[in-house]
Formats: C-alpha cells, structure tokens, sequence
C-alpha cells in the first residue's frame, strides 16, 4: 500500500484551532449480484467530483432534488484508497498534530460502509505507521479497540465474554453482528500486524485513543473510525415482543441521531439532545465538537433503494451544515496537578489518620513537627511541576505542530427536552442502526499510578516519579533554550485522554519529602496543631496561587483562521482545558426543567484517568502484563468532547480559549479550595476526636480512624472495568451516604448535576465518599454529641438534621417564587401530591431527594432544586459549592451551595 510520503503529514499538522464543517462524501456503490439479478437498474450517477444526480427523474413525481452536492462525490468506480485520500485522510492524520478526528459511514443496509471504512481504517493506520518510522526519535503506542451499541447498550465486542449479538437472522447474509465483528477482528488483527512495531500492544476493548509525543512536547488525540449500520432489515424483522424493543431502541437512536444533526445544521443556539440516545452521546463531539470529522455516506444506486438512498443523502446534506471545532489539544498540567493534590490530600489524610491512632501528646506532637519540617522543606508554592501550565501557556515550544495535549473532560450535562416531532427527523428513519463499532488506536502503557495507599505504602516509588514528574515539567518549561534528549517517558491518560511524557533520569532532589521522621517526645497543644495547619493552609494557598497565575496570563484567543506560523501561539494560549459538565450546568444549555430522562446509567462510559511514567524501556517490559482498564476509556475522549461541545453552544464559542481555560481553572481552583476545606475541617475533627476522646476510644472509634486509612480513594487505575457501571454504583452510594449525613439537599443537587460520568469525576467522587463515609462513623459513635460539644463543633447527626429542615423549608418557599403555577401543579401531580390537598409545598419539600434507590426520583430531586436555588454565576458557584475561595467571600451574597451544606455534612 502505497504510503504518504514526505511531510504531507507534517503540513496537515498545521491544522487545527479552527472552525469547520464535517467533510461530507457520498460514495455509490456498483449493483451487486442480487440487485443485477432482479433486473435493478442504477439510478444515481456523480457527473464531477462534487455532484450527484438523480436520473430517474420521470419515475418521481415528488419535489425531490434532482442533484446533491457534497464536498466529495464518488462513483461506483472509484476504489476504496481514492476516497481515502480525498475524503478521509486528512482529516484522519490530523491526529498525528494532536487534533481528535472521527472518520465514520452511514448509509443503509449493504450499501457498503463496512466496505469503505476497513479499507480507510487500514490506510490511515498505515500512514500513521510511517510516520511514526520517519519520526523515531518518538516513541507510539497503540490499541485498538471495537464496540457496538445495540439496544442502547455498548458492548465490548472483544472482550473474551463478548457473545455475539444474534440481531438480525440473515439467511442471505448471515447474522450482521456476527458479521460485523468478524471483520473487525480482521482489520484489527491486521493492524495488529501493522503495528507490532510497538511491544506489548494489545487489543484491548473500549480504547479509541491516538497518542504520540515528540521531543517538546506532548500529543495527545485520538482517531476513531465508526462503522453505523443500516437498520432497515432491523425494523422490518423486529415485530413483537423483545423485537419490538429492540426496533424501539433502534428508531430512538437513528431519530436522535437525525435530530441532533438536523439542529447542529441549523446553528448552535439550540439544545442539541445528544443525551436522548447512547449512540449521539458517543458520537457527540464527532457531531460537532472537538473533533475534525468526515463522514462517508454510502448508498446503493439501485432503483429499488431510492428511498433509502435520498434518507441518506438528506443526512448528508444536513452533516454539511454541522460545523466542528476540531483544534489541537495543548498540553495541559491540570490533571497532573490534580493528580498531585490528590497525593497530597492523601499525605495530608495520612497524617491525621497517624494522629487518630496515636496519643495526642508525645508522638502526635513529633509527627507534627516533623510534618511541619516536610512541609516547609517541600516549599510548595516553588514546586515546579505546579507551574507547568505557566510554562506551557508563556513560553513557544519548539516544534508548534506537536505542542499539544489532554483535555480534561466531564460529560456535559444537558437535559433531554421533549422532542418535538419534525418531519425531518424521520429521514433516518431506515437509515441507520444504532449498532455501531468502532476501531481505534491508541496508546497503551503501564499505569505506576500507585494509589491511594500505595502513596504511603510505596514512598519510594512513588516520590520517585513525582520527581520524574518534577523535571518534567522543568524539561517542558526549558524547551525554548535547549531540548534535552529524554530517555524516559511519563504517560498520563487524562479522562481517557493520554499525553506521553519524556522525563530525565537523574536522582531525585526532594528526598526530604521522605525523609524519616524526626523523633521528638512533646505535648501536642493547639497551638502547635494550628502552625502545622497553618502551614498546610500555606501550602494550600500556594497552590491556589499557582493556579491564579495560570488563569491570568491568557492573550487574546487566536482568530479561528489563523495562518498555520501563527499556530504556535495560538496553541500556547489554546488551552483545551476541562470543558466539564460545570460549563454546561451553568451556561445556557442547564435547563432545569423537569425530566424522566435517561437515567445515569446511561451517561456514556468514560476513560479513566491514569498516570503512566518510567522509562520507555520499563513500560515496555509492562505492557505484557499491564492489565489496562479499557472499557473506562471508551468514551472519555467523547466524554471530553461533549463537553467540548456543550460549551460551543453558548457565548463561549467566540472566545473559546479564554473561557475554557478559565472554567478548567475554576474548577481546579474549586478542587484546590475543596481540598483545603476538607482537610482543614478533617484536621480539627481529628484535633478534636483526639483530645476529647483520650481515654474515651471505643473499637467503634478506632474503626473510625482506622476507616479513614483503610477506605483509599481509589484511584483511576484501581477503577473497575466498567466505569460506567463503577460511576453508578459509587453515584448511589454516595446518594445512600447523602441521605444518611442529611447532607445539604442543595449539595446534593450540585454534586449530582456536576458529576455525570467522566472519568475525572472519580477523583472528586471518592473525596466525596470519603468525606462522607467519615461523617457517617463519625455520626455513628454513641458519644458523638459529647465530643462535638467538647469541640465546639456545630456538627452533630441533630444539627445536620436542623439544618436539612431548614433548607427544606427554604425551598419551599422557593417554590412560590420559582415555579408557575402550571409548573408547580405538574410537578405536584407526579410527585402523587394531591391537587387538593393541603401543604402541598412542604409536602413535595419533604419528600425532594428522600428516595435513594430510585434514580428518576433523583433526577428529578436534583432538577427541582435546581430549578428552586437558581443557578449562580458559574465560577462563584463552584467556589461556593466547595465553599472556600482565597478572595474574601461576599457575606451579604445569599448563596445555596456548598456552604450550606457544609454546615451540615463537614
Ligand atoms: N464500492 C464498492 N465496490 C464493490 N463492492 C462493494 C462496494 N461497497 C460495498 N460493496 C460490497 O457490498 C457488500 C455490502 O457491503 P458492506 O458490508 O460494506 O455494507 P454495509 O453498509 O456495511 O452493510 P451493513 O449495514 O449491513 O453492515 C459487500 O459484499 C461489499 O463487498
């Protein structure tokens, strides 16, 4: 197979940051045998390279176009490698410059998707390939990955329990699943091949991410090739019965699949209701998000299938419309730095939970000081790796083509809205199915994340890499003056997102992080706990500082046209930075009103967030045996672009730099501040429990403490292999723990609305947990009341109570205000509150987020509250929701956040 050639591939880096439409192709294919034998005739004709025609205009007297244009048309002679090359490649090899792409074929029934897309899966990973040899100096490492999503369920197609869907019975065909993931196997099998340059790749199920690195930076995007298939068969087969759900599924997933391109085509300024079905979830940021996309639309010429030929064609013409803003990822150190505050939290975890288990005098005290010595040796607010951003936002890099990035990335949220019947949206009717695979490379590699405990357990190790992660960072921010010739890589999966990181190698410098601790015999006092917080709190405000200088230094986003020498710039000030769901709980597309929706289980599964470092040659010895969480990454990197897409919606669009990079900070900071406040009320629970329970230390207390050490957050790398059904099941439980804490119903609503199923949620998931399940012993211990007394803690089982009642009664009152009555009455009728009877506020009060096991009554739990507290404006929510901000609070601004629930959970 003939390869690019040159730097072909190195011009099409220089892409990216810009605001495009989908490249839209129709392929025709020639009557195959069945067709010829039925005396079929063909129809359809392309007369350039641009316009297809409709011949048989006699037979129809309808107002039908005669022609369709396209950016590409390609008749039945046209072989498989010229619509790759002039409709897919270079939008399939921008990922080589750390642009997502998605090529994907639509079309119906045999009209030849499977046919068109192994051939440009084949050719785009051969191109990758070379390139990939002519820079070798880098290092690659990819995986495949294939999928369906039938009835609303995505299934790992490779996965070793995978059985093989008997969908639709064939007897021409066979059973088109079956077939399907035959022929997936095949190409993957031969890419596979094609790849067995890089030791230790997998197969492995659910990966769709690309990944490379270069000496200067980091590269991180990913390619997918989607093959959809036709559902005509589908919906004539499926009658009754299971079937008939089946044919259901089928229709909601190609209807919304028609919706949601129907109203990207119009503009941006409409909800889009990708969330109505898995198959738009997943095809999200393909449709319109951070991703250059290229869609093939394959249809029969045959007489017989001009129906379902001009559905296509309808489809296609509507895709034309859809604009994407694919731009290159930069590197990003937010999630490092997460990563390190995670860390850091658990360092801070352990040392209370030292404190819990020892005395409050002697050893506690030498502890203390000890870790006051650590702290101010570490001196945080120099810590380089913290300022990687700044780097890398400040400083040109110096290959601009490869200066990209991870996102981090939450699945938006967005509410589904009636769907509003339009006659369009049944052009797909017989178009497509929701069965859909996907293959794609990415990168794989050990994951030395060590864990929560891990951090205490393995120091070593652990601080070794952060020190490799240390300098880093250093290399990155000293690349403009000389590049230093790595001899090792980090890796990082952000939200299934990866960057590959060449470190040094070298001794590490900050041994006295681990440095043994000084033995000293005194009395811990108060005043001493309160210097070590002290210290801790500076530390904390370092941190926040860091992150400020982040957020301030953005120049002006580049214009979405910007020439290709003026890339380097705009990829510094492009800070693909989280997108999350918060951006869209805030902005235009958080519709409170009322939903029975796809529960949270539907939220698409997510990548995990994983944190690979080492030698290259280290990794490689690993990947035999590395047991990589694919499933988790699936979706993340569509999760990352739904949330890309959800703030394209709104105002943002004009200034995407900027506002991005100012909620992924914001939301950072919010982390920061949430961390400072967890620990800080942790660390005076902890002062408190010691000294009002010396003495007093019960095997529930101990198993208070010891809760604390043995309940780790569990890192990405720990996370089980379904996140989407990990995230569900931690999402009840801490819906269950809430309950239980009588947390804030407003939190609650805030936490629920913002976390909905990416990756990078699991982090702020199992503080959560934690936090709870801390509160929960605590609550638990019979002389609880006694001690909260002795620690002039207003924190009791009772006072949390109180305060729930209070706000119950706050949104009571909220109801009158914030709702019509037409909205009240609707609400109240299915809540089972009479019309007529009395208090029907308090009652529907009452009962707002009392029903843990039941999703829909979550939903619409968190949608009413939602709805009663009204949403601030998005930064000052999220720093209230977390409650602490280093600038002063307003005391006068009324606020139902965090704060409020602060009172009454920690
Ligand atoms: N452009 C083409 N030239 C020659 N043969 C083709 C072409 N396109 C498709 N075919 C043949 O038509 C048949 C159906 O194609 P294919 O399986 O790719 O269809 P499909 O759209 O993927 O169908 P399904 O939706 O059922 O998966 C295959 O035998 C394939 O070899």
């Amino acid at each position: 197979m003939e390869s690019i050639v040159g730097d072909e591939l190195d011009k099409m880096s220089e892409v990216g940051g810009q605001d495009e439409r989908i490249l839209v192709s129709v392929r025709l294919r020639p009557l195959n045998t069945k067709e010829i034998s039925k005396n079929d005739v063909s129809d359809w004709e392309c007369i350039n390279d641009n316009t297809l025609i409709y011949r048989n205009t006699l037979s129809e007297r309808s107002m039908n176009p005669h022609g369709y244009t396209f950016d590409r048309v390609f008749g039945s002679d046209s072989p498989t490698k010229t619509v790759y090359d002039e409709a897919a490649k270079e939008v399939a090899l921008s990922v080589v410059s750390g642009i997502n792409a998605s090529i994907f074929a639509y079309g119906q029934t045999s009209s030849g998707k499977t046919f068109t897309m192994s051939g440009i899966t084949e050719y785009t990973v051969e191109d990758i390939y070379d390139y990939v040899q002519r820079h070798v100096e880098r290092t690659f490492v990819l995986k495949f990955s294939a999928m369906e999503i039938y009835n609303e369920a995505v299934r790992d197609l490779l996965s070793t329990d995978h059985t093989p869907l008997r969908l639709l019975d064939d007897p021409e065909r066979g059973t088109v699943v079956d077939r399907l993931t035959e022929e997936t196997l095949t190409d993957l099998n031969h890419l596979k091949e094609l790849l067995s340059f890089c030791e230790g790749n997998t197969i492995e199920s659910s990966a769709r991410e690309f990944m490379g690195k270069d000496n200067s930076s980091t590269l991180a995007a990913s390619v997918d090739f989607v093959d959809l298939a036709g559902s005509e068969r589908a919906s004539q087969a499926l009658s009754a019965g299971t079937r008939l759900k089946e044919g259901s599924h089928i229709n909601r997933s190609l209807l919304t699949l028609g919706t949601v391109v129907r109203k990207l085509s119009k503009g941006r300024n409409v909800h889009v209701p990708y969330r109505d079905s898995k198959l738009t979830r997943i095809l999200q940021s393909s449709l319109g998000g951070n991703a250059r996309t290229a869609i093939i639309c394959t249809i029969s010429p045959a007489r017989s299938h001009t129906e379902q030929s001009r559905n296509t064609l309808l489809f296609a013409s509507c895709a034309k419309e859809v604009a994407t803003n694919a731009h290159v990822n930069v590197v990003m150190s937010d999630k490092a730095l997460v990563k390190h505050l995670q860390r850091e939290l658990a360092r801070l975890e352990s040392e209370l939970k030292g404190l819990g288990s020892s005395s409050p005098t002697g050893d506690s005290a030498a502890l203390l000081r000890e870790k006051d010595l650590q702290i101010e040796k570490v001196e945080f607010n120099k810590h380089p790796k913290l300022l990687a951003p700044i780097a890398l936002a400040v400083e040109p890099v110096s290959d601009p083509h490869l200066d990209v990035g991870f996102e981090s990335t939450s699945i938006p949220h967005s509410y589904n809205e009636p769907r509003t019947e339009n006659p369009e949206d049944h052009f797909l009717i017989d178009g497509s199915s929701p069965r859909f695979s996907t293959i794609s490379p990415r990168f794989v590699g050990p994951d030395p994340y060590k864990g929560w405990e891990g951090i205490k357990q393995g120091g070593e190790d652990d601080f070794e890499e952060l020190c490799k992660d240390v300098r880093c960072i250093e290399l990155e921010d000293s690349s403009t003056n000389s590049i230093a010739e790595p001899d090792a890589i980090t890796r990082e999966e952000d939200e299934g997102m990866f960057s590959l990181r060449f470190i040094e190698d070298g001794p590490t410098t900050d041994q006295t992080l681990l440095s043994a601790p000084r033995k000293e015999d005194e009395k811990l006092t108060k005043r001493q706990v309160k210097f070590t917080y002290d210290n801790m709190e500076q530390k904390f405000q370092d941190e926040q500082k860091t992150i400020n200088c982040v957020n301030s230094p953005l120049p002006d986003p580049p214009s979405r046209w910007q020439e290709p020498e003026d890339l380097s710039m705009s990829r510094k000030t492009m800070l693909a930075k989280s997108r999350s769901c918060r951006a869209s709980l805030m902005n235009g597309s958080f519709s409170p009103s009322p939903r029975k929706a796809e529960k949270n289980h539907n939220t698409p599964p997510s990548g995990s967030e994983k944190d690979f470092s080492g030698k290259l040659r280290d990794i490689q010895r690993k990947f035999a045996t590395s047991n990589y969480d694919s499933n988790t990454s699936l979706l993340s990197r569509q999760s990352s672009r739904t949330s890309e897409r959800s703030d394209l919606t709104d105002d943002s669009r004009t200034h995407p730099v900027r506002t991005s990079s100012q909620e992924d900070d914001t939301s950072i900071q919010s982390f920061v501040a949430g961390l400072k406040k967890r620990t800080k009320i942790q660390y005076e629970n902890k002062l408190v429990d010691n000294q009002a329970q010396a003495g007093l230390k019960t095997d529930g207390s101990e198993k208070t403490v010891k809760g604390l050490g043995s309940d780790p957050v569990r890192v990405p790398h720990e996370m089980p292999s379904s996140w989407p059904l990990e995230f569900e099941r931690q999402q009840m439980e801490l819906i269950e723990l809430w309950q239980i804490c009588h947390v804030s119903l407003v939190h609650r609503t805030y936490f629920f609305l913002l976390f909905k199923g990416d990756p990078s949620d699991s982090v702020y998931m199992q503080v959560e947990r934690r936090r709870l399940s801390f509160l929960k012993d605590l609550y638990s211990q019979r002389n609880f009341d006694k001690i909260a007394v002795k620690g002039s803690r207003d924190l009791t089982p009772a006072s949390s109570m109180r305060a729930l009642r209070r706000e119950r009664e706050m949104l009571c009152k909220q109801m009158n205000k914030k709702l019509s009555v037409e909205e009240r009455e609707r609400i109240f009728l299915r809540w089972s509150i009479g019309l007529k009877s009395k208090q029907r506020r308090v009652q529907l009060a009452r009962l707002l987020w009392t029903d843990t096991k039941d999703m829909d009554h979550v939903i619409e739990s968190a949608d009413i509250v939602a709805k009663l507290v009204g949403l601030p404006e998005p930064s000052l929510a999220l720093k209230e929701m977390f409650t602490l901000s280093f600038t002063p609070q307003k005391k006068s601004r009324r606020s139902y956040s965090w704060r409020g629930s602060s009172a009454t959970a920690i």
